[in-house]
């Protein structure tokens, strides 16, 4: 069933499965998620550019993370920034129907909640550590404290938000395994107020609703070049930049 492009065949055991996957996810862009616009590459881009880690584009980040409730469009939106910026795109709820061979319901209901985030861990360890990438979160990855500390300590995490009512549209015709209820609005409702507290720690906010994803890429372009320019001012005020106390005196 499994076959990288090149007719391999993928290891067996799951830390080498994963690198195995994500290999194959590096090697080109692989298809738009579902929704996003299917725009022909400038040239044959299964692989980025040679330009992409030559320091020759200019952008803000070289790596960032999407974080945010279900339906806020992090899959849709990771995929557009990744080729707005030239940069590698990872879906980690991809990654993991990957490296374990199942989709994310069937990873629930056969292997258990658990399981998955336990996958999820592993995964957010390994996209830490790449360079060159846009990585699309599953919707409770930023919610575990320990993947939400590696995510905030590698880079920004952009955080998108939408209504429940949004949310509800955008999910209803998919299966989350989570959002399997009767009332799947209620389930949506108290679900994110349970977690809104901790998406608030992300690094940057960005509102969707309502709004075409152009418009969402490009906000997050520019906060990210406002974020980018305070990291280095901090950076560049060394040892010598005041406490915190007294910048919030000033
Ligand atoms: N800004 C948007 N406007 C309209 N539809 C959107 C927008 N962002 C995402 N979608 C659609 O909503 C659905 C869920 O988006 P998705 O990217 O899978 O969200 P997430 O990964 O956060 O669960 C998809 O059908 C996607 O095309
Ligand atoms: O919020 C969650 O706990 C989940 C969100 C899903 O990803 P999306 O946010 O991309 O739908 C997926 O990881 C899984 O169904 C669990
Ligand atoms: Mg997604």
């Amino acid at each position: 069933m499994f076959s990288d492009a090149a007719g391999e065949p993928p290891p067996t055991d799951r830390p080498a499965r994963l690198e195995w996957a994500l290999s194959t996810e590096l090697r080109g862009p692989g298809p738009a998620p579902e929704g996003a616009p299917v725009t022909p590459p400038a040239e044959d881009c299964r692989t980025l550019s040679p330009m992409f880690s030559s320091g020759l584009i200019e952008r803000p980040v070289s790596w960032v993370a999407l974080a945010g409730f279900m339906g806020t469009g992090k899959s849709r939106i990771g995929w557009e920034l990744s080729r707005a910026l030239a940069l590698h795109f990872v879906d980690t709820d991809k990654l993991i129907t990957r490296v374990v061979g199942k989709s994310i319901p069937e990873v629930f209901a056969q292997e258990g909640e658990g399981y998955f985030r336990a996958c999820e861990h592993e995964v957010v360890r390994r996209v830490t550590r790449l360079e060159h990438a846009v990585i699309s979160l599953g919707g409770g990855t930023f919610i575990n404290e320990d993947n939400r500390h590696e995510l905030l300590e590698r880079g920004p995490v952009v955080v998108l938000w939408a209504s429940p009512e949004t949310v509800y549209q955008r999910t209803k015709h998919s299966d989350r395994p989570l959002l399997r209820a009767e009332d799947p609005l209620s389930k949506i409702r108290t679900l994110m107020h349970e977690r809104e507290p901790v998406y608030r720690q992300g690094t940057i906010h960005v509102h969707s609703d309502g709004r075409p994803s152009e418009e969402i890429v490009e906000e997050i372009i520019e906060r990210l070049w406002a974020w980018a320019d305070v990291q280095q001012a901090w950076a560049d005020a060394g040892p010598e930049r005041p406490e915190l106390g007294e910048r919030a005196a000033d």
